[in-house]
């Protein structure tokens, strides 16, 4: 097939240059990735005829430094590229120019897909000098199959799945545009918002890191359709600063501390996105200055704890989960379970193994500690909830039914997003009438240090029980056993990055000092027993 594919001369792949359908798809330095994106082109014209669907093909490499990007690729339903064709595009991407044909025909016959089957694919990309370049690509790759396509231009990530996930059920999940997506949510969260008591008024008032960003400029374009009552102040539009430089969620996340280009005051709430909006933290600093940061495992809290509440009111008897990955603070597993009672289940790292747990409950909340996660609800749970407002019933069930029907609505089930994640935290907050501070105080984080120890091959490191436990190398998990027993009310574990070369190494304990001592003993025992290269790892104190 396609002996003389159009343009793929005109996109070079460099010498020797291997890369990997990692985590979240490709990612690396820009000048890198020409011949990826059109390959990623040609791949989603084959998933879209293997799918019978619309395939999105998104260019960004989220938090990642500006002058990096990265691609990946957007399955029918608004979820990410099954894992059993991540295989697929790292071969293509990696094949020299002469092999390309082959591969492709390889992926044909194995796949067995019908060439003569129409393709759609949908294109966005981020704000990254380099993305603009990079889409075009993806573009030539898609007409080199001869497959339609439709380029969105500038959108989040969560915009880009929205679109997939509405195009794919002809607009059963919404309208499949940029406005339609704004639409849907300001709707969703101006009928949650009309819902609140009497008693509450007043307005909320929110300060947004855009992390010079995609995020900030979709918010703006979405402020005229939210009510008034939602003033946001937003910060690192990117106008002058750069890509989630010295700021965004993941800076403040990893940093513990306030984003730059924010005049932070005391008990002002705050949150951060990520350069591509598909994930969210929150944070406030005291009056003496201490910094106090509500990550995904807060949000989690927040969101399952308003769910259960209305799922109380209504009379409605489904099963809600939260799925969390080992890096969980341990206090917010605890309240979950014991508190709240809620089953916790606890995933691989990466949204595509929570997403995949989540689905199988009526409800499935799902949050990284990073702050990227949704919440899932099942065919069953939405009609429940549909049928509940159809019926001759209370006024207070009625109610408890309207405002988780909004729910619904407001979440972008498709993937994590900022936009949605934050107006679903501003409506429950109001709705409760809590500050930042009142949220923060459900429960008391665990003091928590993450370390990065460089190896020299991080495979060497296997891990079980969801990440927890180290198999290899030998000796490594007792010694981590014996480490965490001189701690108090401590926990450690240690595994290969998915996206970074490097192993992290996750402690916590009673105390700041001991999560950090624990952290470091752990690094140590990582880097004498798993191959450190360079200096040995030093304490931060
Ligand atoms: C500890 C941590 O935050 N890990 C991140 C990071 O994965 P690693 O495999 O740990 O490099 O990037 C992933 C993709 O963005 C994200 O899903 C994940 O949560
Ligand atoms: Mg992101």
């Amino acid at each position: 097939m396609a002996a003389d594919l159009k343009f793929s001369s005109q996109h070079p792949k460099p010498a020797s240059l291997s890369v990997q359908y990692g985590t979240a798809g490709f990612r690396t330095v820009a000048a890198h990735l020409d011949h990826v994106m059109y390959r990623m082109g040609l791949l989603a014209v084959l998933r879209s005829k293997k799918t019978k669907s619309v395939i999105g093909v998104m260019v960004t490499a989220s938090h990642n430094p500006e002058e990096d990007n990265g691609v990946k690729l957007v399955d029918p339903m608004g979820e990410m590229l099954a894992q059993a064709w991540e295989v697929y595009a790292t071969n293509l991407a990696n094949a020299e120019e002469q092999e390309l044909p082959a591969v492709l025909a390889d992926i044909i016959r194995q796949e067995a897909i019908e060439m003569d089957q129409e393709a759609h694919v949908a294109i966005g990309r981020d704000t990254r000098p380099s993305s603009e370049n990079l889409s075009c690509s993806v573009i030539d790759g898609v007409i080199a199959l001869e497959s339609k396509y439709h380029d969105y231009g500038l959108v989040t990530t969560p915009q880009l799945h929205f679109i997939i996930c509405c195009r794919n059920t002809d607009g059963r999940y919404g309208e499949p545009t940029i406005q339609g997506y704004y639409r849907k949510l300001a709707t969703a969260f101006n009928n949650l918002i009309d819902q609140a008591p009497g008693s509450i008024g007043g307005c909320i008032c929110l300060n947004v890191d855009g992390a010079n960003g995609i995020g900030a400029l979709k918010l703006k374009e979405m402020e005229q359709h939210l009510k008034p009552v939602l003033s946001v102040k937003l910060y690192n539009e990117g106008f002058s600063g750069k890509l989630n430089c010295q700021c965004g969620a993941d800076y403040v996340k990893v940093q513990q501390k306030p984003p730059q280009g924010i005049d932070l005051k005391p008990a002002e709430r705050c949150c951060s996105f990520d350069g591509d909006a598909d994930r969210i933290v929150y944070f406030y600093k005291e009056n003496d200055g201490t910094f106090h940061l509500l990550d995904g495992d807060k949000i989690a809290t927040l969101i399952s704890t308003f769910i259960k509440e209305l799922l109380v009111k209504a009379g409605l008897d489904l099963k809600m989960a939260v799925v969390q990955t080992a890096y969980a603070n341990g206090s917010s597993t605890r309240y979950l379970e014991d508190i709240m009672k809620v089953p916790v289940y606890c995933a691989k790292t990466g949204v595509k193994h929570l997403h995949h747990k989540a689905q199988e409950f009526d409800i499935g909340v799902y949050f990284e500690a990073n702050g990227h996660g949704t919440v899932l609800f099942s065919k069953a749970a939405e009609e429940q909830i549909k049928q509940l407002l159809g019926e001759e019933t209370s006024d207070d069930k009625r109610k408890a039914a309207r405002m988780l029907e909004s729910t619904i609505d407001l979440i972008n089930q498709t993937v994590g997003d900022a936009i949605s994640d934050m107006l679903v935290i501003e409506a429950i907050l109001y709705l409760k009438g809590l500050t930042v501070q009142k949220w923060d105080e459900i429960y008391t984080d665990l003091p928590n240090r993450q370390f990065k120890v460089t190896v020299a091959d991080r495979r060497v490191i296997e891990t079980t029980d969801a990440e927890r436990r180290t198999v290899k190398p030998p000796g490594l998990q007792e010694k981590i056993d014996e480490l965490v027993k001189k701690y108090n009310m401590s926990r450690a574990f240690v595994r290969p990055s998915g996206t970074e070369d490097v192993v992290r190494v996750y402690a916590e304990s009673d105390t700041q000092e001991n999560a950090d001592a624990l952290a470091h003993e752990v690094s140590l025992a990582v880097f004498h027993l798993a191959g450190g290269v360079g200096d040995e790892p030093r304490p931060l104190r």
